[in-house]
Protein backbone atom coordinates (compact mmCIF):
# COMPACT_ATOMS: atom_id res chain seq x y z
CA UNK A 1 0.00 0.00 0.00
CA UNK A 2 1.20 3.54 -1.08
CA UNK A 3 2.18 5.60 2.31
CA UNK A 4 3.24 8.54 -0.03
CA UNK A 5 1.18 9.38 -3.19
CA UNK A 6 2.14 12.49 -4.98
CA UNK A 7 0.57 13.10 -9.07
CA UNK A 8 1.54 16.08 -11.12
CA UNK A 9 2.38 18.40 -7.66
CA UNK A 10 3.25 21.99 -9.04
CA UNK A 11 4.78 24.58 -7.15
CA UNK A 12 6.46 28.01 -8.06
CA UNK A 13 8.08 30.99 -6.28
CA UNK A 14 7.39 34.05 -8.02
CA UNK A 15 7.49 33.60 -12.10
CA UNK A 16 9.88 30.44 -10.91
CA UNK A 17 8.36 27.10 -11.80
CA UNK A 18 10.36 25.04 -9.10
CA UNK A 19 7.87 21.56 -9.42
CA UNK A 20 6.34 21.05 -12.70
CA UNK A 21 4.59 18.18 -12.00
CA UNK A 22 6.44 15.67 -9.48
CA UNK A 23 5.15 12.21 -9.28
CA UNK A 24 5.92 9.65 -7.18
CA UNK A 25 4.91 6.74 -4.19
CA UNK A 26 6.16 5.58 -1.14
CA UNK A 27 4.98 2.46 -0.04
CA UNK A 28 4.79 1.15 4.05
CA UNK A 29 7.84 0.54 5.58
CA UNK A 30 10.31 1.49 2.91
CA UNK A 31 13.10 3.98 3.41
CA UNK A 32 12.78 6.24 -0.08
CA UNK A 33 15.13 8.19 -0.88
CA UNK A 34 14.46 11.71 -2.79
CA UNK A 35 17.87 13.23 -4.77
CA UNK A 36 18.40 15.78 -6.74
CA UNK A 37 20.96 18.85 -7.00
CA UNK A 38 21.15 22.28 -5.07
CA UNK A 39 17.62 23.97 -5.48
CA UNK A 40 16.11 21.46 -7.37
CA UNK A 41 13.15 21.55 -5.28
CA UNK A 42 13.61 18.32 -2.93
CA UNK A 43 12.58 20.52 0.54
CA UNK A 44 9.71 22.19 -1.45
CA UNK A 45 8.61 18.84 -2.74
CA UNK A 46 9.14 17.40 0.59
CA UNK A 47 7.21 20.42 2.69
CA UNK A 48 4.28 20.32 0.39
CA UNK A 49 3.85 16.48 1.19
CA UNK A 50 4.47 17.45 4.91
CA UNK A 51 1.49 19.82 4.80
CA UNK A 52 3.93 22.62 5.86
CA UNK A 53 4.09 24.69 2.49
CA UNK A 54 0.90 24.95 0.27
CA UNK A 55 0.74 23.00 -3.38
CA UNK A 56 0.01 25.13 -6.79
CA UNK A 57 -1.34 21.96 -8.26
CA UNK A 58 -1.25 18.36 -7.87
CA UNK A 59 -2.90 15.86 -6.21
CA UNK A 60 -0.72 14.60 -2.51
CA UNK A 61 -1.73 12.29 -0.07
CA UNK A 62 -0.30 10.84 3.15
CA UNK A 63 -2.08 7.63 4.50
CA UNK A 64 -4.88 8.75 2.48
CA UNK A 65 -5.17 12.38 3.67
CA UNK A 66 -4.50 15.31 2.15
CA UNK A 67 -1.66 17.18 4.03
CA UNK A 68 -3.23 21.09 3.43
CA UNK A 69 -6.87 19.86 4.04
CA UNK A 70 -6.22 17.42 6.99
CA UNK A 71 -3.11 19.26 8.32
CA UNK A 72 -3.68 18.31 12.28
CA UNK A 73 -4.54 14.94 11.19
CA UNK A 74 -1.48 14.41 8.94
CA UNK A 75 1.09 16.16 11.75
CA UNK A 76 -0.11 13.58 14.34
CA UNK A 77 1.27 10.64 12.08
CA UNK A 78 4.42 12.54 10.49
CA UNK A 79 7.40 13.31 12.14
CA UNK A 80 10.07 15.97 10.60
CA UNK A 81 13.83 16.43 10.91
CA UNK A 82 14.42 19.86 8.81
CA UNK A 83 17.40 20.69 7.60
CA UNK A 84 17.87 24.06 9.07
CA UNK A 85 16.05 24.27 12.31
CA UNK A 86 16.69 26.01 15.98
CA UNK A 87 16.10 25.40 19.52
CA UNK A 88 15.97 27.86 22.10
CA UNK A 89 20.20 28.19 23.14
CA UNK A 90 18.94 27.41 26.44
CA UNK A 91 16.84 24.29 26.59
CA UNK A 92 18.57 21.35 27.95
CA UNK A 93 18.71 17.79 25.26
CA UNK A 94 16.23 15.87 27.72
CA UNK A 95 14.02 19.15 28.28
CA UNK A 96 13.28 19.34 24.58
CA UNK A 97 12.88 15.44 23.94
CA UNK A 98 10.40 15.68 26.99
CA UNK A 99 8.86 18.82 25.99
CA UNK A 100 8.09 17.28 22.26
CA UNK A 101 7.13 13.99 24.22
CA UNK A 102 4.10 15.95 25.69
CA UNK A 103 2.64 16.91 22.45
CA UNK A 104 1.74 12.97 22.04
CA UNK A 105 -0.64 10.89 23.73
CA UNK A 106 1.58 7.48 23.05
CA UNK A 107 5.09 9.16 23.09
CA UNK A 108 8.79 7.21 22.60
CA UNK A 109 10.59 7.07 25.91
CA UNK A 110 12.93 10.00 25.78
CA UNK A 111 15.37 8.18 27.83
CA UNK A 112 15.58 5.26 24.69
CA UNK A 113 15.77 7.96 22.09
CA UNK A 114 18.81 9.61 23.72
CA UNK A 115 20.56 5.97 24.08
CA UNK A 116 19.47 4.96 20.71
CA UNK A 117 20.76 8.28 18.90
CA UNK A 118 23.87 8.89 20.79
CA UNK A 119 22.97 11.55 22.99
CA UNK A 120 22.72 9.65 26.70
CA UNK A 121 25.86 11.49 27.75
CA UNK A 122 24.25 15.04 26.28
CA UNK A 123 20.92 14.56 28.35
CA UNK A 124 21.96 17.68 30.84
CA UNK A 125 23.16 20.02 27.97
CA UNK A 126 21.71 22.99 27.13
CA UNK A 127 20.79 22.96 23.13
CA UNK A 128 22.98 26.25 22.55
CA UNK A 129 26.22 23.89 23.52
CA UNK A 130 25.93 21.24 21.47
CA UNK A 131 28.16 20.42 18.77
CA UNK A 132 26.61 20.32 14.93
CA UNK A 133 26.44 16.65 15.07
CA UNK A 134 24.68 16.15 18.20
CA UNK A 135 22.40 18.94 17.14
CA UNK A 136 21.49 17.24 13.80
CA UNK A 137 20.61 13.93 16.53
CA UNK A 138 18.36 15.86 18.26
CA UNK A 139 16.56 16.49 15.62
CA UNK A 140 16.45 13.23 14.56
CA UNK A 141 15.56 12.01 17.83
CA UNK A 142 12.34 15.04 18.22
CA UNK A 143 10.99 13.87 14.72
CA UNK A 144 10.55 10.74 15.99
CA UNK A 145 9.55 11.08 19.82
CA UNK A 146 5.89 10.96 18.82
CA UNK A 147 5.84 7.20 17.02
CA UNK A 148 5.47 8.78 13.49
CA UNK A 149 3.99 6.24 10.95
CA UNK A 150 6.26 8.58 8.50
CA UNK A 151 9.83 10.14 8.87
CA UNK A 152 10.90 12.39 6.90
CA UNK A 153 15.18 12.86 7.76
CA UNK A 154 16.66 16.19 5.41
CA UNK A 155 20.03 15.35 4.95
CA UNK A 156 19.91 13.05 7.71
CA UNK A 157 24.03 12.90 8.25
CA UNK A 158 25.35 15.95 6.76
CA UNK A 159 28.05 16.85 9.23
CA UNK A 160 28.04 13.88 11.62
CA UNK A 161 31.18 12.24 11.67
CA UNK A 162 31.94 8.48 10.02
CA UNK A 163 31.42 6.96 13.39
CA UNK A 164 28.28 8.38 14.31
CA UNK A 165 26.89 8.19 10.59
CA UNK A 166 26.69 4.35 10.72
CA UNK A 167 24.85 4.62 14.11
CA UNK A 168 22.48 6.91 12.07
CA UNK A 169 22.32 4.47 9.64
CA UNK A 170 21.55 1.49 11.54
CA UNK A 171 19.17 3.71 13.98
CA UNK A 172 17.15 4.16 10.82
CA UNK A 173 17.35 0.71 9.94
CA UNK A 174 15.50 0.11 13.05
CA UNK A 175 12.91 2.62 12.49
CA UNK A 176 12.34 0.81 9.31
CA UNK A 177 12.23 -2.61 10.62
CA UNK A 178 9.66 -1.35 12.86
CA UNK A 179 7.39 -0.51 10.47
CA UNK A 180 7.59 3.28 9.93
CA UNK A 181 8.19 4.46 5.83
CA UNK A 182 11.44 6.55 6.22
CA UNK A 183 11.58 9.70 3.19
CA UNK A 184 15.25 10.22 3.16
CA UNK A 185 16.65 13.95 1.39
CA UNK A 186 20.43 13.36 0.44
CA UNK A 187 23.18 14.12 -1.30
CA UNK A 188 25.47 11.41 0.08
CA UNK A 189 25.49 8.62 -2.51
CA UNK A 190 27.08 5.82 -0.46
CA UNK A 191 24.15 6.93 2.25
CA UNK A 192 21.66 6.22 -0.32
CA UNK A 193 22.83 3.45 -1.59
CA UNK A 194 23.26 1.66 1.81
CA UNK A 195 19.73 2.95 3.21
CA UNK A 196 17.36 3.31 0.63
CA UNK A 197 14.88 0.66 -1.02
CA UNK A 198 14.03 3.01 -3.33
CA UNK A 199 15.49 6.62 -4.69
CA UNK A 200 13.94 9.16 -7.41
CA UNK A 201 16.15 11.95 -8.83
CA UNK A 202 14.09 15.17 -9.66
CA UNK A 203 16.02 17.74 -11.82
CA UNK A 204 14.45 20.35 -13.71
CA UNK A 205 11.14 20.24 -11.81
CA UNK A 206 10.21 16.51 -12.32
CA UNK A 207 10.96 13.10 -11.57
CA UNK A 208 13.76 12.03 -14.16
CA UNK A 209 14.17 7.99 -12.36
CA UNK A 210 13.29 6.28 -9.52
CA UNK A 211 13.79 2.68 -8.77
CA UNK A 212 15.96 0.86 -6.07
CA UNK A 213 19.44 2.33 -6.29
CA UNK A 214 20.56 -1.46 -8.23
CA UNK A 215 18.25 -0.64 -10.92
CA UNK A 216 19.16 3.27 -10.95
CA UNK A 217 22.98 2.05 -11.61
CA UNK A 218 21.75 -0.49 -13.98
CA UNK A 219 20.54 2.06 -16.56
CA UNK A 220 24.25 3.42 -16.83
CA UNK A 221 26.49 0.55 -17.20
CA UNK A 222 29.41 -1.59 -16.66
CA UNK A 223 32.52 -2.47 -18.92
CA UNK A 224 34.32 -5.80 -19.27
CA UNK A 225 37.64 -6.29 -20.59
CA UNK A 226 39.68 -9.50 -20.86
CA UNK A 227 41.98 -10.89 -22.65
CA UNK A 228 40.34 -14.44 -24.20
CA UNK A 229 42.70 -17.64 -24.98
CA UNK A 230 41.54 -18.37 -28.56
CA UNK A 231 39.56 -16.65 -31.55
CA UNK A 232 36.38 -14.77 -30.28
CA UNK A 233 33.75 -13.34 -32.72
CA UNK A 234 32.97 -9.75 -31.35
CA UNK A 235 29.61 -10.05 -33.55
CA UNK A 236 28.29 -12.46 -31.29
CA UNK A 237 29.34 -10.61 -28.28
CA UNK A 238 27.70 -7.97 -29.97
CA UNK A 239 24.72 -9.06 -30.30
CA UNK A 240 24.06 -9.97 -26.13
CA UNK A 241 21.22 -8.31 -24.59
CA UNK A 242 22.38 -4.75 -22.85
CA UNK A 243 25.63 -4.94 -25.18
CA UNK A 244 26.29 -1.37 -26.24
CA UNK A 245 29.96 -1.55 -27.57
CA UNK A 246 32.89 -3.84 -28.30
CA UNK A 247 36.04 -3.20 -29.22
CA UNK A 248 39.86 -5.03 -29.13
CA UNK A 249 42.97 -3.26 -28.87
CA UNK A 250 46.04 -6.02 -28.86
CA UNK A 251 45.02 -8.73 -27.52
CA UNK A 252 42.18 -7.31 -25.12
CA UNK A 253 38.54 -7.26 -25.49
CA UNK A 254 36.74 -4.42 -24.17
CA UNK A 255 32.85 -4.98 -23.91
CA UNK A 256 30.57 -2.38 -22.43
CA UNK A 257 26.86 -1.87 -21.98
CA UNK A 258 23.63 -1.53 -19.82
CA UNK A 259 21.59 -4.24 -17.68
CA UNK A 260 23.02 -7.46 -16.72
CA UNK A 261 25.68 -7.18 -19.56
CA UNK A 262 28.71 -8.09 -17.01
CA UNK A 263 26.48 -11.74 -16.55
CA UNK A 264 25.65 -12.01 -20.27
CA UNK A 265 29.54 -11.48 -20.95
CA UNK A 266 31.21 -13.70 -18.12
CA UNK A 267 27.90 -15.76 -18.86
CA UNK A 268 28.78 -16.39 -22.88
CA UNK A 269 32.06 -16.92 -22.17
CA UNK A 270 31.43 -19.54 -19.64
CA UNK A 271 29.52 -21.24 -22.45
CA UNK A 272 32.19 -21.27 -24.86
CA UNK A 273 34.69 -23.02 -22.26
CA UNK A 274 36.66 -19.64 -23.05
CA UNK A 275 39.39 -19.61 -20.49
CA UNK A 276 40.09 -15.64 -20.32
CA UNK A 277 43.69 -13.41 -18.70
CA UNK A 278 43.33 -10.19 -16.89
CA UNK A 279 39.71 -9.48 -16.37
CA UNK A 280 38.36 -6.49 -15.19
CA UNK A 281 34.78 -4.99 -14.54
CA UNK A 282 33.80 -1.83 -13.99
CA UNK A 283 30.35 -1.33 -12.41
CA UNK A 284 29.11 2.38 -12.30
CA UNK A 285 27.99 3.18 -9.00
CA UNK A 286 25.01 5.12 -7.94
CA UNK A 287 26.84 8.64 -8.35
CA UNK A 288 27.54 7.88 -12.06
CA UNK A 289 24.01 6.87 -12.46
CA UNK A 290 23.20 10.66 -10.81
CA UNK A 291 25.36 12.22 -12.75
CA UNK A 292 24.05 10.19 -15.70
CA UNK A 293 20.44 11.95 -14.81
CA UNK A 294 21.18 15.18 -13.68
CA UNK A 295 24.02 16.11 -16.44
CA UNK A 296 27.07 16.28 -15.16
CA UNK A 297 30.87 14.99 -16.12
CA UNK A 298 31.69 11.17 -15.46
N1 LIG B 1 10.37 30.58 0.23
C1 LIG B 1 10.96 30.69 -0.95
N2 LIG B 1 10.80 31.78 -1.72
C2 LIG B 1 11.37 31.89 -2.93
N3 LIG B 1 12.15 30.94 -3.47
C3 LIG B 1 12.35 29.83 -2.77
C4 LIG B 1 11.77 29.64 -1.46
N4 LIG B 1 12.15 28.42 -1.00
C5 LIG B 1 12.93 27.88 -1.97
N5 LIG B 1 13.05 28.71 -3.00
C6 LIG B 1 13.79 28.46 -4.25
O1 LIG B 1 13.24 27.28 -4.85
C7 LIG B 1 14.26 26.45 -5.40
C8 LIG B 1 14.16 25.07 -4.75
O2 LIG B 1 14.56 25.16 -3.39
P1 LIG B 1 14.57 23.88 -2.44
O3 LIG B 1 15.08 24.33 -1.12
O4 LIG B 1 13.25 23.21 -2.50
O5 LIG B 1 15.66 22.98 -3.19
P2 LIG B 1 16.46 21.71 -2.66
O6 LIG B 1 16.45 20.73 -3.80
O7 LIG B 1 15.94 21.25 -1.36
O8 LIG B 1 17.94 22.31 -2.51
P3 LIG B 1 19.20 21.92 -1.57
O9 LIG B 1 19.74 20.62 -2.10
O10 LIG B 1 20.16 23.04 -1.83
O11 LIG B 1 18.71 21.84 -0.17
C9 LIG B 1 15.56 27.19 -5.15
O12 LIG B 1 15.90 27.88 -6.32
C10 LIG B 1 15.26 28.13 -4.02
O13 LIG B 1 16.04 29.30 -4.11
Amino acid sequence: MAVIEVSGLRKSYGAVEVLRGVSFAVERGEVFGLLGPNGAGKSTAVECVEGLRRRDGGRVRVLGLDPERDGAAVRRVVGVQLQQARLQERIRVREALELYASFYDDPCDPGELLEEWGLAGQAGVRFGRLSGGQQQRLFVALALVGRPRVVFLDELTTGLDPQARRAAWDAVRRVRDAGVTVVLVSHAMEEVAALCDRAAVLHGGRIVACGSPQELVAGVGATVSFRPSGPLDEAVLAALPGVRRVSREGGTVTVSGVGAVVDEVTGHLARLGMVVTGLRIEQAGLEDAYLALVGGAR
